[in-house]
Protein backbone atom coordinates (compact mmCIF):
# COMPACT_ATOMS: atom_id res chain seq x y z
CA UNK A 1 0.00 0.00 0.00
CA UNK A 2 3.10 2.17 0.70
CA UNK A 3 4.18 2.21 -3.10
CA UNK A 4 1.57 3.82 -4.29
CA UNK A 5 2.56 6.86 -2.26
CA UNK A 6 5.49 9.81 -2.70
CA UNK A 7 8.39 9.67 -0.68
CA UNK A 8 7.37 12.48 1.81
CA UNK A 9 3.75 10.71 2.10
CA UNK A 10 5.67 7.04 2.79
CA UNK A 11 7.65 8.63 5.40
CA UNK A 12 4.29 9.92 7.33
CA UNK A 13 2.25 7.22 6.73
CA UNK A 14 5.19 4.95 8.35
CA UNK A 15 5.14 6.88 11.30
CA UNK A 16 1.25 6.65 11.77
CA UNK A 17 1.06 3.40 11.82
CA UNK A 18 3.99 3.04 14.24
CA UNK A 19 2.43 5.53 16.57
CA UNK A 20 -0.91 4.32 16.19
CA UNK A 21 -0.74 1.24 18.67
CA UNK A 22 0.71 3.59 21.69
CA UNK A 23 -2.05 5.85 20.88
CA UNK A 24 -5.21 2.97 21.37
CA UNK A 25 -3.58 2.64 24.72
CA UNK A 26 -3.37 6.48 26.01
CA UNK A 27 -7.15 7.15 24.24
CA UNK A 28 -5.64 9.96 22.43
CA UNK A 29 -7.62 9.51 19.91
CA UNK A 30 -11.27 8.84 19.38
CA UNK A 31 -12.22 5.78 20.75
CA UNK A 32 -14.68 4.74 18.14
CA UNK A 33 -11.38 5.14 16.06
CA UNK A 34 -10.26 1.44 17.41
CA UNK A 35 -13.86 0.00 18.59
CA UNK A 36 -15.30 -2.53 16.67
CA UNK A 37 -18.17 -1.54 16.31
CA UNK A 38 -19.63 1.92 15.04
CA UNK A 39 -22.05 4.23 15.67
CA UNK A 40 -24.51 5.12 13.47
CA UNK A 41 -27.84 7.25 12.25
CA UNK A 42 -30.30 9.03 14.62
CA UNK A 43 -32.79 6.36 15.01
CA UNK A 44 -35.26 8.68 16.97
CA UNK A 45 -35.88 11.29 19.49
CA UNK A 46 -38.38 9.76 22.24
CA UNK A 47 -41.03 12.19 23.72
CA UNK A 48 -42.83 11.81 26.82
CA UNK A 49 -46.38 12.48 27.22
CA UNK A 50 -49.58 11.85 29.65
CA UNK A 51 -51.76 11.32 26.25
CA UNK A 52 -49.95 10.06 22.70
CA UNK A 53 -53.37 9.94 21.22
CA UNK A 54 -53.33 13.93 22.10
CA UNK A 55 -49.77 14.32 20.88
CA UNK A 56 -50.01 11.65 17.84
CA UNK A 57 -53.01 14.11 16.98
CA UNK A 58 -50.95 17.06 17.06
CA UNK A 59 -48.09 15.99 14.97
CA UNK A 60 -50.91 14.10 12.18
CA UNK A 61 -53.08 17.31 11.99
CA UNK A 62 -51.22 20.28 12.97
CA UNK A 63 -47.84 19.95 11.22
CA UNK A 64 -49.44 16.69 8.57
CA UNK A 65 -47.19 14.06 9.25
CA UNK A 66 -47.85 10.26 8.87
CA UNK A 67 -48.47 8.76 12.44
CA UNK A 68 -48.97 5.00 13.83
CA UNK A 69 -51.17 3.50 15.36
CA UNK A 70 -50.44 3.11 19.44
CA UNK A 71 -48.70 0.37 20.41
CA UNK A 72 -48.51 -0.79 23.90
CA UNK A 73 -45.12 -2.35 24.91
CA UNK A 74 -46.03 -3.54 28.42
CA UNK A 75 -42.35 -4.94 28.60
CA UNK A 76 -41.05 -1.81 28.38
CA UNK A 77 -43.66 0.12 30.75
CA UNK A 78 -44.75 2.36 27.83
CA UNK A 79 -47.64 2.65 24.86
CA UNK A 80 -45.74 4.36 21.56
CA UNK A 81 -46.97 6.80 18.85
CA UNK A 82 -44.50 6.68 16.19
CA UNK A 83 -44.09 10.05 13.77
CA UNK A 84 -42.66 8.96 10.40
CA UNK A 85 -40.03 11.96 8.90
CA UNK A 86 -38.68 12.53 5.81
CA UNK A 87 -35.27 11.28 6.65
CA UNK A 88 -36.60 7.76 8.00
CA UNK A 89 -35.45 9.14 11.08
CA UNK A 90 -38.93 9.15 13.81
CA UNK A 91 -40.43 10.60 16.65
CA UNK A 92 -41.16 8.11 19.36
CA UNK A 93 -43.98 9.45 21.51
CA UNK A 94 -44.18 7.72 25.40
CA UNK A 95 -47.24 7.03 27.70
CA UNK A 96 -46.61 5.69 31.10
CA UNK A 97 -48.56 2.11 30.69
CA UNK A 98 -48.54 -0.01 34.57
CA UNK A 99 -47.79 0.92 37.62
CA UNK A 100 -43.78 0.72 37.39
CA UNK A 101 -43.38 2.66 34.18
CA UNK A 102 -39.88 4.25 33.85
CA UNK A 103 -40.96 7.59 32.55
CA UNK A 104 -43.46 7.72 35.19
CA UNK A 105 -40.93 9.90 37.45
CA UNK A 106 -40.07 11.88 34.28
CA UNK A 107 -43.64 12.37 34.09
CA UNK A 108 -43.92 13.54 38.05
CA UNK A 109 -41.46 16.31 37.44
CA UNK A 110 -42.62 17.64 33.90
CA UNK A 111 -46.03 17.40 33.87
CA UNK A 112 -46.30 18.66 30.53
CA UNK A 113 -44.45 16.68 29.28
CA UNK A 114 -40.95 16.83 26.93
CA UNK A 115 -38.13 14.87 25.19
CA UNK A 116 -37.56 11.79 27.03
CA UNK A 117 -34.40 10.02 24.88
CA UNK A 118 -32.87 9.73 21.96
CA UNK A 119 -31.99 6.29 19.80
CA UNK A 120 -28.79 5.88 18.30
CA UNK A 121 -27.92 2.79 16.16
CA UNK A 122 -24.66 1.22 16.02
CA UNK A 123 -23.58 -1.35 13.97
CA UNK A 124 -22.93 -4.36 16.78
CA UNK A 125 -24.82 -3.62 20.27
CA UNK A 126 -22.53 -6.30 22.19
CA UNK A 127 -19.47 -4.88 21.66
CA UNK A 128 -20.77 -0.77 22.36
CA UNK A 129 -21.83 -2.01 25.54
CA UNK A 130 -18.73 -3.66 26.37
CA UNK A 131 -16.69 -0.90 25.30
CA UNK A 132 -19.31 1.19 26.88
CA UNK A 133 -18.78 -0.45 30.16
CA UNK A 134 -15.59 -0.52 30.03
CA UNK A 135 -15.77 3.48 29.69
CA UNK A 136 -17.45 3.98 32.80
CA UNK A 137 -20.57 4.61 31.37
CA UNK A 138 -23.41 2.69 33.32
CA UNK A 139 -26.41 0.37 31.39
CA UNK A 140 -29.55 0.92 32.76
CA UNK A 141 -30.25 -3.34 32.70
CA UNK A 142 -27.70 -6.22 32.55
CA UNK A 143 -28.59 -7.49 29.39
CA UNK A 144 -30.41 -5.55 26.19
CA UNK A 145 -33.99 -5.72 25.63
CA UNK A 146 -35.98 -5.74 22.49
CA UNK A 147 -37.22 -2.49 21.81
CA UNK A 148 -40.10 -1.35 19.30
CA UNK A 149 -38.57 -2.03 16.02
CA UNK A 150 -37.89 -5.87 17.32
CA UNK A 151 -34.35 -5.11 17.71
CA UNK A 152 -32.00 -5.18 20.62
CA UNK A 153 -31.39 -1.83 22.80
CA UNK A 154 -29.49 -0.80 25.51
CA UNK A 155 -30.66 2.03 27.98
CA UNK A 156 -27.32 4.50 29.23
CA UNK A 157 -27.34 6.48 32.53
CA UNK A 158 -28.38 9.84 31.99
CA UNK A 159 -25.35 11.21 34.33
CA UNK A 160 -23.08 9.31 32.41
CA UNK A 161 -24.11 11.00 28.96
CA UNK A 162 -24.38 14.67 30.01
CA UNK A 163 -27.64 14.30 31.09
CA UNK A 164 -29.49 12.89 28.01
CA UNK A 165 -30.63 9.66 28.36
CA UNK A 166 -29.18 7.73 25.32
CA UNK A 167 -30.80 4.62 23.71
CA UNK A 168 -28.67 2.44 21.77
CA UNK A 169 -30.28 0.13 18.80
CA UNK A 170 -28.63 -2.51 16.78
CA UNK A 171 -28.73 -1.40 12.82
C1 LIG B 1 -39.84 0.97 23.65
C2 LIG B 1 -38.44 1.47 23.84
C3 LIG B 1 -37.82 1.78 22.48
O1 LIG B 1 -37.72 2.94 22.04
O2 LIG B 1 -37.42 0.82 21.81
C4 LIG B 1 -38.51 2.69 24.73
O3 LIG B 1 -38.34 3.81 24.35
S1 LIG B 1 -38.83 2.40 26.34
C5 LIG B 1 -38.80 4.00 27.10
C6 LIG B 1 -38.91 3.90 28.56
N1 LIG B 1 -37.79 3.15 29.15
C7 LIG B 1 -36.74 3.72 29.71
O4 LIG B 1 -36.64 4.95 29.83
C8 LIG B 1 -35.71 2.79 30.28
C9 LIG B 1 -34.51 3.48 30.83
N2 LIG B 1 -34.86 4.45 31.88
C10 LIG B 1 -34.67 4.22 33.20
O5 LIG B 1 -34.18 3.14 33.59
C11 LIG B 1 -35.09 5.29 34.15
O6 LIG B 1 -36.10 6.08 33.54
C12 LIG B 1 -33.91 6.19 34.61
C13 LIG B 1 -33.27 6.94 33.45
C14 LIG B 1 -32.86 5.38 35.34
C15 LIG B 1 -34.48 7.25 35.56
O7 LIG B 1 -35.15 6.55 36.58
P1 LIG B 1 -36.02 7.34 37.63
O8 LIG B 1 -36.81 8.37 36.95
O9 LIG B 1 -36.76 6.33 38.46
O10 LIG B 1 -34.92 7.94 38.57
P2 LIG B 1 -34.71 9.39 39.06
O11 LIG B 1 -35.91 10.24 38.91
O12 LIG B 1 -34.15 9.24 40.42
O13 LIG B 1 -33.59 9.90 38.06
C16 LIG B 1 -32.23 9.83 38.34
C17 LIG B 1 -31.60 11.07 37.76
O14 LIG B 1 -31.67 10.98 36.33
C18 LIG B 1 -32.38 12.08 35.81
N3 LIG B 1 -33.22 11.63 34.71
C19 LIG B 1 -34.24 10.76 34.78
N4 LIG B 1 -34.78 10.57 33.59
C20 LIG B 1 -34.09 11.34 32.73
C21 LIG B 1 -34.17 11.59 31.33
N5 LIG B 1 -35.08 10.99 30.60
N6 LIG B 1 -33.30 12.43 30.78
C22 LIG B 1 -32.35 13.04 31.53
N7 LIG B 1 -32.21 12.85 32.86
C23 LIG B 1 -33.08 12.01 33.45
C24 LIG B 1 -33.23 12.59 36.96
O15 LIG B 1 -33.55 13.95 36.80
C25 LIG B 1 -32.33 12.34 38.13
O16 LIG B 1 -31.40 13.37 38.25
P3 LIG B 1 -31.21 14.20 39.62
O17 LIG B 1 -30.77 13.15 40.62
O18 LIG B 1 -30.15 15.21 39.32
O19 LIG B 1 -32.55 14.78 39.93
Amino acid sequence: MFHALSPMWRGAAKCWARALPTLSKTSSLPSRFFSEWKLGKLNHIAIATTDVNKAGAFYRDVLGATVSPVQPLPEHGVSVVFVELQNKSKIELLEPLGDTSPIQNFLSKNPGGGVHHICLEVSDIAKAVAHLRKQNVRTLTETTKIGAHGKPVMFLHPKDCNGVLIEIEQE
